[in-house]
């Protein structure tokens, strides 16, 4: 469906359409927020696991994380799957800040690093 269908569309349908997208919109702009946070708290974590050397990744807290995630997955009648790999793909990227930390990258990048620009 193109912009232009949708202005062909009957003005109700367009209201509906609107409404829908109103409320998609703050959903995503809350996701953002809510996901901000979570890495305000593992930036945190990855600080003091770099402090007191332990590892970036935690196998076992991960498998419990999954488990209960999938659990209120299917409450919610979300698909346990997709908020399996949701969680994964959030973990990697916390993983990967956790890992500069322990090599001293500063937040933001490799800025002094060769080969930065
Ligand atoms: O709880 C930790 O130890 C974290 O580092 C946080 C976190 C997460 O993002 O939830 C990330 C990596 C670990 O493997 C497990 C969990």
């Amino acid at each position: 469906m193109s912009s232009s269908d949708i202005e062909q569309a009957e003005a109700s349908v367009r209201a509906e359409l609107g409404a829908l997208r109103d409320s998609i919109d703050n959903i995503d702009a809350a996701v953002v927020h809510m996901l901000a946070e979570r890495f305000k708290c593992t930036q945190r974590v990855g600080r003091l696991k770099a402090d007191h050397d332990l590892p970036p990744a935690d196998p076992a807290r991960e498998s419990r994380q999954i488990e209960r995630l999938r659990g209120l997955a299917k409450d919610a009648k979300l698909d346990p799957a997709f908020a399996e790999k949701l969680l994964n793909f959030i973990i990697a990227e916390v993983i990967r800040h956790h890992e500069q930390i322990a090599d001293g990258v500063p937040p933001g990048g490799r800025a002094n690093a060769p080969g930065a620009h």
